[in-house]
């Protein structure tokens, strides 16, 4: 019987099979934010330990940080502690910390690519749970809770029992217009928020193929959001051409033998999973999340569901509670909701290629009057690299608010950039949970088309309704 990436990938990296049924991992790479991670090195501290592999570990301020300017000073007193924490314990570690305000610094998802720190058949750890990005790369990444960072800074090691393999095979094309975030939001509708629990999610068929390394990201972004412990691709020529590019990556022969090692990294033909889900992208259509978890996501051209839709009493009620939060109707028509602010950025679609998706919307188009649409980069160079191409002048242009600082922003509301209560959001975001944006806020998941489009229209679009 064969093995599966994900598999192979984990096997590579047992240290030592534990009497428990456990492994204990070795970590290639990690990832840390300033939030979730004072108290892991406190207790390091406390213990008199170092870190083991500082040159392995890379840090980052993202989720408290203003987005108002690069050098402002964060007004939120916990948020301002934990940013000052990481810079100390950064120093003290030796641990390379990208600040705001620096060229790499921007979303831990983001910037790992970004940087060159994530290569195909790695193991990548950081203390959040979108970690599951870097499987894009054909990495297995996870996120874990402040006593496993501390693990890891100690030992560069995690113990850690193997999770299930699960295939997604997404057959056919997707259609004009229908992206990475309408099909994984597709999938978790499909397969539930408890869908892959306790399974790395591989992604495979022609459409994932198909999609570019940010498309590639969005993917496996949302893995945690159908509870599982990561999601991966195979990596391929698209793999290779995007890393290509980034610092540190060998060159000439060096890097053609590691690009020769990265094509042996796939699943055996005769792999076993132990979960199998198949979807066929050419029925896909632009999909928006109605309810309070990425699971209660629906097309964008159906109606708000009705409790009784429910076969399932868990979601019947789910969906009564959703229904009341979100100010819902069942049977309006998605299009019919208006729409108060437009969020575009997070670690899902604060990338390049989601400015460029919405800067084609929004080209000689007006964002809704009284409708907020703010825009926030990924990262410093993601937002460099919009400049440069001319995207901020449409942004301006059309009336957008596009933010000079990156970072988490309106995604989770952790820094000044949030809902009022009771407004109305389209985000480009992975979360819609009860007051994800700020208190009494009411998101719903979308795609960077059709976040602009509703800018436009001011109700829920896709840029061919304009
Ligand atoms: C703050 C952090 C631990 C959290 C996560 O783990 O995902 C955040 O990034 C989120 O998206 O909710
Ligand atoms: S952008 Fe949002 S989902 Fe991503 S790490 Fe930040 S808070 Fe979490």
């Amino acid at each position: 019987m064969g093995s599966t990436l994900a598999q192979k990938t984990w096997d590579a990296h047992v240290v030592r099979h534990g009497d428990d049924g456990g492994d204990l991992l070795y970590v290639d790479m990690h990832l840390l934010h300033e939030v979730n991670t004072p108290q892991a090195f406190d207790d390091l501290r406390a213990a008199g330990r170092a870190v083991r592999r500082p040159d392995l570990t890379v840090g980052t301020e993202d989720h408290n940080t203003p987005t108002v300017a690069i050098d402002k000073v964060i007004q939120d007193p916990a948020g301002r502690r934990q940013t000052t924490l990481m810079r100390a314990n950064c120093e003290e570690f030796g641990i390379p910390l990208h600040r705001l305000g620096s060229a790499g610094q921007g979303i831990v998802h983001v910037i790992g690519p970004e940087l060159g720190l994530v290569r195909p058949g790695m193991t990548i750890v950081c203390c959040d749970s979108h970690t599951t990005t870097l499987g894009a790369f054909g990495a297995v990444a996870f996120g874990i809770g402040t006593k496993q960072v501390e693990h890891v800074l100690a030992t560069q090691t995690l113990p850690m029992a193997r999770p299930k393999d699960m295939a997604v095979t997404v057959t056919g094309e997707l259609p004009p217009g229908v992206t990475a975030k309408d099909l994984v939001l597709a999938i978790i509708a499909r397969i539930g928020t408890g869908g892959g629990v306790g399974h790395i999610i591989e992604y495979r068929g022609a459409a994932v193929t198909a999609l570019s390394m940010e498309g590639r990201m969005t993917l496996c972004n949302m893995s945690v959001e159908a509870g599982s412990r990561a999601g991966l691709i195979a990596p391929d020529e698209t793999t290779f051409a995007y890393l290509r590019t980034r610092p540190g990556m060998p060159q000439g022969a060096d890097w053609e033998a590691e690009v020769a090692h990265w094509k042996s990294l796939r699943s055996d033909e005769d792999a076993v999973y132990d979960k199998e889900v198949v979807i066929d992208a050419s029925t896909l259509t632009p999909y928006v999340s109605w309810g309070n978890n990425p699971g209660q996501s629906i097309p964008l051209d159906a109606v708000v569901p009705a409790p009784a839709d429910f076969s399932d009493p868990q979601e019947r009620v789910a969906a009564e509670r959703a229904l009341a939060y979100m100010d819902l109707e069942p049977g309006t028509g998605m299009r019919e909701l208006p729409i108060d602010a437009v969020f575009l950025g997070s670690c899902t679609n604060g990338r390049i290629e989601d400015l460029r998706a919405a800067a084609e919307v929004l080209e000689g188009r007006k964002v809704a009057d009284g409708l907020h649409m703010m825009i926030v980069p990924g990262s410093t160079p993601v937002r460099e690299q919009a400049v440069a191409e001319g995207l901020d002048r449409v942004f301006a242009e059309a009336g957008a608010d596009f933010r000079p600082a990156a970072g988490c922003s309106m995604c989770a509301a952790l820094n000044e950039d949030r809902l009022l209560p009771g407004q109305r959001a389209a985000s480009t975001s992975n979360r819609n949970f009860e007051g994800r944006q700020g208190k009494g806020s009411r998101t719903h998941i979308v795609s960077p088309a059709v976040a602009a489009a509703t800018a436009v229209a001011g109700r829920l679009a896709a840029p061919a309704d304009l």
